[in-house]
């Protein structure tokens, strides 16, 4: 079984390195994905209430036996933005999940044209309180957004989950992250596969030190001080992509990964992207 190692957030509780992400893993199917990933050594599992998978994530972690182990983050939705409404969408997330504690509750997207965001904070951090939620944090907020969020409420989220990918490495933001002691994870962290993985400075790298170019991708995003969350239906791909953590890249092959900085690659900006 592979050995992904922990990093401790600012609340004191402990998130791994490298996560799975699950949108698409639905149904039996998934079920039996998500149940390999754990089998393998993951810990971290990426849900969210659009992804309509929490129940498939519940079963696979009961099915696990080790619940205890798990780190089982889902996400609040832009309809449900506003206090009651997320304390509304925390109980039926844990009734989906069968669970009776999400591990990590991020906010999905700021929705900022909706402005119920700080609402939805002050409801997450009374969720933590009443222990149903063990660490909160946010996804897809700016620098902005998140000052306004430790000005309003003094409370700094532990997480933001970002895009974040060798097209899109983020610098800026993930300095403010390290100001704040915000941990980065990376969404969509290898770009969804896309021709990011046949860029020859990946071959390069991959062939230095005996690994693929998916490995070095996911080492990089280690080495930037983010968790990925790579998504894989395929238990070879889930252990290939988990199996980063023996080598370790050079400033160099660092610096020449992040030199293929495009910008985003999808319609995300979270100052006008929203979803419901
Ligand atoms: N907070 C947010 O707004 C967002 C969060 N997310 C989260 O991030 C997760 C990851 O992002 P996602 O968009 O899924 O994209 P990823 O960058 O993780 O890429 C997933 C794709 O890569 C393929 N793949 C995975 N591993 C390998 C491998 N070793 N070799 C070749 N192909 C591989 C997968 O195919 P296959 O399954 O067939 O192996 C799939 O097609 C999501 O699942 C979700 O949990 C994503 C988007 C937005
Ligand atoms: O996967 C997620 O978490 C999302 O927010 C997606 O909706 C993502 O933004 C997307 O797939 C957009 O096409």
């Amino acid at each position: 079984m592979i050995s992904i190692p922990p990093v401790t957030l600012n609340d004191g509780t402990e998130l791994a390195q490298l996560g799975l992400g699950t949108y698409n893993l639905r149904g039996p199917e998934g079920v039996d994905a998500i149940a390999a990933a754990i089998d393998s050594g993951y810990r971290l599992l990426d849900s969210a209430v659009n992804y309509e998978n929490e129940a498939e994530v519940g079963e696979a972690v009961r099915r696990s036996g080790i619940r205890d182990e798990l780190i089982v983050t889902t996400k609040v939705p832009g309809r449900d933005h506003g206090y009651e409404q997320t304390l509304a969408s925390a109980a039926g997330s844990l009734e989906r999940l069968g669970l009776d504690r999400i591990d990590l509750y991020l906010i999905h997207w700021p929705n900022p044209s909706v402005d119920r965001y700080v609402d939805t904070w002050r409801a997450m951090i009374e969720l933590r309180e009443r222990g149903t939620v063990r660490s909160i944090g946010v996804s897809n907020f700016t620098e902005p957004m998140l000052a306004r969020l430790i000005d309003e409420t003094g409370v700094t989220p532990a997480v933001n989950q970002v895009e974040l990918h060798p097209y899109f490495p983020q610098a800026k933001l993930r300095a403010f992250h390290a100001a704040h002691g915000i941990r980065t994870e990376s969404w969509s962290p290898l770009a969804r596969r896309s021709e990011l993985l046949t860029e020859p400075v990946l071959a390069e790298v991959a062939e230095a030190h005996g690994v693929t170019p998916t490995q070095v991708v996911l080492r990089w995003h280690t080495e930037l001080g983010s968790t990925p969350i790579p998504k894989s239906a395929h238990p070879e791909r889930q252990r290939e992509n988990a199996d980063v953590f023996g080598f370790t890249l050079t400033n160099d092959e660092v610096a020449a990964i992040s030199g293929l900085e495009r910008g985003r690659l999808w319609d995300g900006d979270p100052d006008t992207h929203e979803e419901m």
